[in-house]
């Protein structure tokens, strides 16, 4: 019934509220009965599932579609599903992911996206601090940039993910939207911006336009731009996040300056699981050809074709120290390697190829 006064839609909004927490509470004591029967089952790991947490985000976004759809976005419904389960989780295990800091970073809006926030975030100095963070286990799980829209492959990345034992868990999109921030509250007097090189890239076109005498320093960071906006003061601003501006205090001058709107990234999440056949699935796999073979890539690449696997993505890296030139190809595709068909079309793969390695199968990101 809708409601005709303010008195009554309080107390419509009262009901509810009690109703949802009732709920909640209840969702988060099966949430623990989930812990139990996990370790009685002689489960001696953590209680993340990334399958399991893709298959409830798919059921709400479906749901809003239905009869109990409301007026709120595929989004916004994912990020309260998102919250609900994050605080689940952190009841069955408390996780510590790494990411690329520091705080205030794209890599931590990422974490934040894929995870919610009932997690601790730890931030690393570099991308092989993260690979060995998760190997050696001082965190769970870690976060990596792979690929931008605009500025292309994180090679570190790349490299890290040939030699490591880590697993490919999950991967996150994230929008990237730049803001001009400042401990100041207007535009008057200012000399110096800091941010990322690959961030101001992205804004060129808006720095020549509004700002072009202004000096740009580079920093390893956006959270450490920030931070130093923050901390010399007037005179000075920062390129970086919304989240970032948050944790540094600082006013936004401009927002979303990037040149290209529709500029994101793409992060993966790193761990030591293999998560099950969520039924919308990628599987990443990297692996070379043998040398002077005329045709070798697409050799390499024809199983797939005659298999009706759909490539997602297909990138080459030259071989670090290699004196005769030689490529990694990192493939993506549409499927899960515990799948028979797919792993019938990896072997054979597997078997014409110089090198070969399976990086991970995992849920298709759904948020
Ligand atoms: O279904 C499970 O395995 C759970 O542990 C429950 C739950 C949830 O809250 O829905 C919590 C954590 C897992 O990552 C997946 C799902």
């Amino acid at each position: 019934m809708v409601p005709q006064t303010l008195p009554e839609a309080r107390l419509q909004i009262d009901a509810l509220d009690e109703q949802i927490q009732k709920l909640i509470s209840q969702r988060a004591r099966v949430a623990q009965a989930v812990a139990n029967i996990k370790q009685q089952m002689g489960d001696t790991g953590n209680h993340y599932r990334p399958s399991r947490e893709a298959e409830v985000l798919r059921r709400a976004i479906e749901r809003n579609h239905g009869p109990d759809g409301g007026p709120l976005t595929d989004e916004t419904i994912a990020r309260l599903m998102r919250e609900i389960m994050s605080v689940c989780l952190s009841l069955e295990s408390p996780l510590t992911i790494a990411y690329l800091g520091p705080e205030g970073t794209y890599t931590q809006a990422a974490v934040q996206k894929h995870f919610g926030d009932s997690v601790t975030a730890r931030p690393a100095r570099a991308i092989d601090e993260i690979f060995r963070d998760v190997e050696t286990g001082a965190a769970d799980y870690g976060v990596v940039p792979v690929a931008n829209s605009i500025g292309g492959l994180v090679s570190h990345t790349l490299d890290e993910l040939v030699h490591t034992k880590l697993r490919i868990c999950g991967e996150v999109t994230l929008p990237v939207h730049h803001h001009l921030l400042s401990m100041q509250g207007d535009f008057d007097g200012l000399t110096k911006i800091y941010s990322h090189a690959q961030s101001f890239a992205q804004c060129r076109k808006w720095l020549d336009a509004r700002l072009p005498k202004v000096e740009l320093e580079v920093v390893s960071s956006n959270g450490e731009a920030a931070r130093r906006a923050a901390a010399e003061g007037k005179g000075t601003a920062a390129i970086a996040s919304l989240q970032a501006g948050r944790i540094n205090a600082l006013n936004i001058l401009a927002s979303n300056i990037e040149d290209d709107p529709s500029n994101t990234t793409r992060f993966l999440v790193l761990g030591k699981q293999e998560p099950e056949i969520s039924g919308n699935d990628i599987t990443s796999v990297v692996m070379t050809a043998h040398r002077n073979q005329p045709g070798a890539l697409f050799k390499l690449l024809q199983p797939f074709a005659e298999n009706g696997l759909d490539l997602t993505r297909l990138e080459s890296r030259q071989v670090r120290d290699s004196v005769v030139t030689d490529y990694y190809f990192f493939v993506d595709f549409a499927g899960h390697a515990a799948d028979p068909k797919v792993r019938a079309v990896l072997e054979t793969i597997r078997s014409d190829a110089a090198f070969f390695k399976i990086l991970g199968s995992y849920p298709r990101a759904v948020m």
